[in-house]
């Protein structure tokens, strides 16, 4: 058993790395024989597997730092996942997700034999040039299952390990550990990395914006929470706190009431995926509800009409709430800006055609994955980028925000100035840094504020075109290749046509299949002008998947 740390820094400045070896077969050995994959959203798997794979992490993660010079995020979380499961992935400073090139080396890390962690760590550190003497911080997070403790033990032993400085944040939601990131490498520009300076720095904004009335014409100041079971719910007693009477929220699904299970008939996830109200809410009808998944990053709102119908608004709607209303606010400030919106494949039809045939704000296209949305908003002065499933933020350049200050200086206009810092306010309501589901409620709430709208209100933009969601389980789904931001299929030879065929038979009909990058399985999307056409349209396309792409198990069915 290795014993003394100084021990182990000393190895670390010789470039002799045996003592992480031995760390590792003493206290974290490598016990499964199959490869895991750094994926859309880091490592996933049963927690009680991930023991090792949390180690390397912690060596990783202070590679990364030493190579980036900064300090570096660790959250352990499998999200929407079910309680057992558990997941890690790396924040990179400036609090965005890990640079896809070194997904590679995370992958590589997370396989090797114990006897070979050694030598890849030579490797990375020759091939990089790595300078192993620097003092590194990692902040590390976790959300609320049991078995992040453990893991996040076997992770800061892997810190340690490399001579790292593993700085505990404790339970946190995914978007406040990226939020603490990037405030530490920003030096505390882009506030204090600390909860309390985060719950103050929405709230102050929240509560600037809102003003002093807090019944507007149909927006009624009430909302209904519902916490997952998990840090979400934890976490929105703070804001109920500091937000006082500016907001009331109606909290449900908290754990520490216990009377839940994490994600478990609850939860954003559960919300979109079923397309129904959750469990351990209140069925009131026509009252604005919402959810967030295990670890605080995706919203989804909903009402139940009086049929007890469940309306969903899910991430479309939220991000054309707010290109709207950022539009507007920026267009009161007299300023030209490139303001754009990105979606997914998943989006639904109708809300593109609203969004660039009536807002006249242009789309693009990205891949699955908060990563890709977040790299290709990077690209507009404004960029708003939202996954159906109610992940997603707002990106605004710093050289917009320096554009703001500088006009702010130079304006002779009141009213051009009071728009501006209203804009300046709508920015600080906003985790820039990667979706926020708490910041993005605050953000919603605030725009129906100001429109003194209803849900119904917000619903009423436009329709959404019926569409379903199914999974094929098939022997390799690296045999599905995709291209133009997945929504065409070049491999296996024939599978689009065969789409494109059955697609050609539906009234507004579309569909689109791809392998998933957090599931052993290829999804299939497909929408249609009523509910039993895309039904129909959704399990045409998934046998034709399973026909062509080598399915596996008992053919799909409704
Ligand atoms: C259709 C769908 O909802 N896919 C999800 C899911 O990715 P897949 O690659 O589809 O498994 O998990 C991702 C990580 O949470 C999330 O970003 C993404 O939106
Ligand atoms: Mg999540």
């Amino acid at each position: 058993m290795i014993r003394s740390q100084a021990a182990l820094k000393m190895a670390n400045n010789n470039h002799n790395y045996k003592t992480v070896y031995a760390f590792a077969r003493e206290m974290h050995p490598k016990t499964e024989k199959f490869d895991v994959q750094y994926g859309t959203a880091g490592f996933r798997a049963k927690a009680s597997t991930l023991g090792y794979v949390m180690y390397r992490m912690g060596l990783l993660a202070v590679l990364r730092a030493r190579y980036k010079k900064g300090c570096i995020g660790v959250m352990i979380t499998a999200s929407h996942n079910p309680e057992p499961d558990n997941g890690v992935k790396l924040i990179d400073p400036c609090g965005e997700m890990l640079e896809q090139s070194w997904e590679k080396w995370a992958t590589k890390f997370a396989n090797v034999g114990d006897d070979q962690l050694e030598e890849v760590i030579n490797e990375i550190v020759t091939q990089l040039n790595i300078e192993m003497t620097q003092r590194v911080e990692i902040l590390v997070g976790k959300d609320t299952r049991p078995s992040s403790p453990s893991l996040a033990k076997a992770l800061c032993d892997g810190i340690l390990a490399l001579s790292g400085k593993p700085i505990d944040y404790g339970i946190v939601t995914t978007p406040q550990l990226h939020y603490f990131v990037y405030c530490r490498n920003s030096r505390h520009e882009y506030g204090l990395p600390t909860e309390e300076g985060y719950y103050r720095k929405l709230c102050n904004a929240f509560k600037k914006l809102r003003g002093q009335k807090f019944d507007v014409g149909n927006y009624s100041n009430e909302v209904f929470y519902d916490g997952a079971n998990g840090v979400g719910a934890k976490k929105i007693k703070y804001f109920q706190e500091c937000l006082g009477d500016s907001l009331k929220i109606g909290m449900y699904n908290d754990e520490l009431i216990g009377t839940g299970k994490l994600n478990y008939m609850c939860g954003a996830d559960y919300v979109k995926t079923t397309q129904s109200f959750p469990h351990g809410v209140p069925q009131e009808i026509n009252q604005r509800c919402c959810s967030v998944d295990g670890d605080a990053d995706r919203l989804m709102y909903y009402y139940l009409d009086e049929d007890k119908k469940c309306h969903l608004l899910d991430g479309d709607r939220i991000a054309i709430l707010i290109a709207e209303y950022l539009k507007e606010v920026v267009e009161s400030t007299g300023l030209e800006v490139d303001l754009g919106l990105v979606q997914t494949a998943y989006a639904n039809g109708a809300s593109t055609k609203y969004i660039t045939k009536k807002l006249k704000v242009p789309v693009s296209f990205a891949c699955t994955g908060v990563k890709y949305l977040h790299h290709q908003a990077l690209k507009f002065e404004i960029g708003v980028y939202f996954e159906a499933n109610g992940h997603g933020t707002v990106i605004f350049k710093k050289e917009f925000k320096e554009k703001l200050r500088s006009a702010l200086k130079d304006s002779s206009s009141d009213e051009v100035k009071s728009a501006i810092e209203k804009l300046l306010v709508v920015i600080d309501l906003v985790n820039e840094t990667v979706g926020d589901a708490i910041s993005d409620m605050l953000l919603v709430e605030t725009i129906l504020h100001s429109k003194g709208w209803s849900v119904q209100d917000w619903e009423g933009a436009y329709t959404d075109l019926p569409n379903r969601l199914m999974k094929v389980s098939v022997k390799d789904r690296a045999k599905i290749q995709t291209t133009d931001a997945e929504r065409r299929c070049v491999k296996p030879d024939g599978l689009q046509d065969a789409i494109d065929a059955i697609v050609d038979k539906y009234n507004a009909g579309r569909s689109f299949v791809r392998p998933s990058g957090t599931e052993d399985l290829v999804r299939v999307y497909a929408e249609a002008s009523t509910r039993e056409e895309a039904d129909q349209l959704a399990l045409e396309i998934a046998l034709k998947v399973y026909e062509m792409a080598g399915g596996i198990g008992p053919e799909p069915t409704l």
